[in-house]
Parts: C-alpha cells; sequence; structure tokens
C-alpha cells in the first residue's frame, strides 16, 4: 500500500499508509477500537478500493484486477463473513464453498478432492466433529475454527484474520494460538496478517507488527522492534507496561 488513505463522511479512516507485506511475513495489527484495522484488511481482502493512494495485492494492482480472480487467492476469516453464514449450513459447506467464492452449499458440482480437502483442514483444526453440523449451533470457539479452516480452504498465497481470537475462553485462545503458532510457522504457509486488540493474542513466530492509531501508523516493522512499552502506550493512548515471556506478550497500565 503506498500513501493510502480511506475517507468516508469526511473522516480519515486511514492515511497516508505505506506498507508492504512480503509473502514470508507474519504481520499482526494492532490498534484500539475505531483505529482503521478492519478497514485495512477489507482493503487487502480486495473488499474496497482506497480514497487515495495505491493497493498492490500479489502482484495486481487494485482498480485493474478483477477483483473476482483475486479473491480465491486470498483467505479471510472475519467477523462481517461470519455474520452472512446462513445458520443452516453445515460445517463441511462452509468450508468446502470456499473454493467458488460463496458462502454455503451451492448447486456446483465438487469435486471429491474438494471434499476431502474440505475434511481434512476442519479435522487439522480439531473441528471434525462439526462437520455435518449447522452452524447455528457452534460455540464461539467452533465458529472461529471453521472459519479458519475456510479461509485455508483455497491454499491462499495472502491470509487475513480479522481479531480470530474475539469471543473465545482462556481454553479456546490458547488453543487458537497454539494453531495459529503452527501455521505461522509452516515455510509454505501464506503471508498472514492477523488483526488484534489484545496482545496476548499474539501468536509466537509473528515477524512483524503494524501499530494503529485513528487511521494512522503508530509504528511498523520488526515484531522486536515495535513491540515496546512506549510504542504501545501511544497506540492505546496510555501509559501500559509491556513484558513478553515465551514468545507471549502480555500487558498492564502502569
Ligand atoms: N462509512 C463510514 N463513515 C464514517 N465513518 C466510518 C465509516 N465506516 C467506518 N467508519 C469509522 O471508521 C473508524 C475505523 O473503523 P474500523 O472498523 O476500520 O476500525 P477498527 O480498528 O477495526 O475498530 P474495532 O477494533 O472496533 O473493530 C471507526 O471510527 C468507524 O466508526
Amino acid at each position: 500500500m503506498t500513501g493510502v488513505g480511506v475517507r468516508r463522511s469526511g473522516n480519515d479512516l486511514l492515511a497516508d499508509l505505506d506498507w508492504t507485506v512480503e509473502l514470508d511475513e507474519r504481520w499482526v495489527v494492532l490498534g484500539p477500537n475505531g483505529a482503521g484495522k478492519t478497514t485495512l484488511l477489507r482493503l487487502a481482502a480486495a473488499e474496497m478500493h482506497p480514497t487515495t493512494g495505491t493497493v498492490e495485492l500479489l502482484g495486481e494492482r487494485l482498480g485493474r484486477v478483477d477483483v473476482f480472480e483475486l479473491r480465491p487467492r486470498i483467505g479471510l476469516a472475519s467477523a462481517s463473513l461470519a455474520g452472512r453464514i446462513p445458520a443452516d449450513e453445515t460445517a463441511h459447506d462452509i468450508v468446502r464453498s470456499a473454493g467458488y467464492g460463496v458462502l454455503g452449499s451451492w448447486r456446483e458440482q465438487y469435486d471429491p478432492e474438494d471434499d476431502a480437502r474440505a475434511a481434512g483442514l476442519l479435522d487439522v483444526m480439531g473441528a471434525a466433529a462439526l462437520s455435518g453440523r449447522a452452524y447455528g449451533t457452534f460455540s464461539t470457539g467452533e465458529r472461529q475454527r471453521v472459519l479458519l479452516a475456510r479461509a485455508l480452504m483455497t491454499d491462499p498465497e495472502l491470509l487475513l484474520l480479522d481479531e480470530p481470537a474475539a469471543g473465545l475462553d482462556l481454553g479456546g485462545r490458547e488453543d487458537l494460538v497454539a494453531r495459529l503458532t503452527r501455521l505461522a510457522a509452516d515455510p509454505e504457509g501464506p503471508a498472514t496478517v492477523m488483526v488484534t486488540h489484545h496482545v496476548e493474542e499474539i501468536p509466537p513466530g509473528c515477524s512483524h507488527a503494524l501499530l494503529l492509531r485513528d487511521g494512522r501508523v503508530v509504528a511498523q516493522g520488526l515484531l522486536d522492534d515495535v513491540m515496546t512499552s512506549e510504542n504501545l502506550s501511544a497506540t492505546f493512548g496510555q501509559p501500559l507496561e509491556l513484558a513478553s515471556r515465551r514468545g507471549r506478550f502480555t500487558a498492564i497500565r502502569r
């Protein structure tokens, strides 16, 4: 993204953003409510265009490329996607249909390979038992695991996760962080951008961080350089003390 700004109703949702994610990088985007994180992820998912500046995704310039060709190369798990899934869709259909860029069961002819891949991904996410069950009956943690399996279905080059641990209990969060840690460690894994409000949710293996406040970058770069008490305090607008242990972060108010 070069010189990117997003303006709505006279407000800068994002401004002056220069940001590059390389294919072997794992980014976390951290910031308070309203900082512009979801807006940033929607640009990265080719779901919207910037008001100013340019966005290049996987070698293609937004505005010059057919986004319907681009989107299958990008895996996305977000609350807005979660909210659009019909309650009666099964986990298997939700995951399998990602290959067709649609939600839930369609009238497409699915290959047996699609079925096998969807089943395999549900298994990897610890959600095999949910395969035939309706989405409306899942707990928050179960939904997140199914959404993650769906995001990986197309073997994407770029994986975008918007608050994947939102609403999870402690065990669910730790389970998800462990899965994301394994994913981050896979050298064949996609470039990943994960949005979160909480430093505890950053999986070890994340390489880079972008801190956002009021649509502007507070700091960005290598995780270890960016994740400091000073930067975190500036991002959340209060004096915070950041600590790390075994690759995990915690933060408390000073
Ligand atoms: N169409 C719009 N018109 C005006 N303001 C908007 C519009 N859409 C979003 N905003 C505002 O832009 C800001 C950034 O929104 P965004 O959803 O990107 O933030 P976020 O960092 O993801 O927040 P959260 O952590 O609460 O999900 C918010 O203050 C939001 O109210």
